[in-house]
């Protein structure tokens, strides 16, 4: 297993009307960790206790192996995200970050003009280097904050909904960004109400709700990946599902589709006892297709 490089040790914070905690969680380097849960749920103050926004709690929180509380401010390796609206920026898209990137602490007078115009030309905003940033787009913006986050090439990188005002093509294009960021070994801790758009990437998940820490662990525990939504034309689903029960594979009635099941496949080669029902039985498949992932469907899984 890989180091540990945040630790959540009987975390509590005490809010006047609410309580997050206790919360137990490891998140490892290279690890791309979700923090899930429905609004309201504490994932922002998970969030803000791990960048050292928060750091009056109870419990103990490591980041690279120091004590959070006493360290909250050393956040040279930690890049983070969030929604900014910019209004009251007048400077160029240049002018601020290269503004942003001297504050960051990057000395290297080289190195910041080479770091901004990267990244100003992967987001892709490279013709709208001169304008004031308060006159972009929400979506123009959202780019603008992903580029701050990534300034000082940290190792660990916290997004706080990343996928919030993009389009469909942006989305696109920062899955790929992450993907990139993967596999160059950051790790990236990320929020987001649209499981779906990043699931794939996911290696780790913490799942909370109403302050409380319902899950933390590998995603492939979790077997989201393997549930399907089954139907066979003409097929008898009770039968189709008995069989597949009697090889261990848990479905059940899939109440939105007539004639639906949702299967929970163990392992990927259990799909061929399915397979091997219709064959046998001479039974076309009409619909075979993975359940789209939401926040229920991971709650009722973990
Ligand atoms: N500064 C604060 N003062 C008082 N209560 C707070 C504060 N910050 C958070 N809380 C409490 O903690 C709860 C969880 O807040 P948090 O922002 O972590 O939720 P969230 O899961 O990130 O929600 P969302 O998905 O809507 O952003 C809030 O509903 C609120 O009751």
């Amino acid at each position: 297993m890989s180091e540990v490089i945040i630790s959540f040790q009987n975390y509590v914070k005490n809010f006047k009307k609410f309580k997050v905690g206790p919360i137990n969680f490891n998140i490892h380097r290279g690890e791309f960790h979700a923090v899930l849960g429905s609004s309201g749920s504490g994932k922002s103050v998970i969030l803000n206790t791990i960048i050292g926004s928060i750091y009056k709690y109870q419990g103990k929180v490591t980041f690279e192996g120091k004590n959070r509380r006493s360290n909250w401010k050393q956040n040279a390796n930690l890049g983070y995200y969030q929604p900014t609206d910019f209004s009251l920026v007048n400077d160029s898209l240049w002018k601020y970050l290269i503004t942003v990137a001297k504050i960051s602490g990057i000395r290297s007078k080289k190195y910041r003009l080479n770091r901004v115009r990267y990244l100003i030309k992967l987001f892709e905003l490279w013709e709208h280097r001169t304008k004031s940033i308060r006159s972009f787009s929400f979506g123009m913006k959202n780019r603008v904050s992903l580029i701050i986050a990534l300034l000082k090439n940290p190792d660990v990188i916290v997004l706080d909904e990343p996928g919030a005002n993009l389009d469909t093509i942006w989305r696109k294009k920062i899955y790929a960004i992450f993907e990139r960021l993967k596999e160059e070994g950051k790790t990236l801790i990320l929020t987001t109400h649209n499981i779906d758009e990043f699931y794939s990437l996911f290696d780790a998940l913490t799942v909370v709700e109403e302050g409380r820490l319902i899950y933390s662990g590998k995603i492939k525990d979790v077997n989201m990946d393997l549930k399907y939504r089954v139907v066979v034309a003409g097929g008898d689903s009770r039968s189709i599902s008995e069989f597949l029960r009697s090889k261990d594979i848990s479905c059940v009635e899939d109440e939105t589709t007539p004639n639906g099941l949702i299967v929970l496949f163990n392992r990927q080669f259990e799909v061929n006892y399915l397979f091997l029902y219709l064959v046998r039985n001479n039974l076309p498949l009409d619909v075979f297709e993975k359940v789209v992932i939401n926040m229920e469907e991971i709650i009722e899984s973990v």
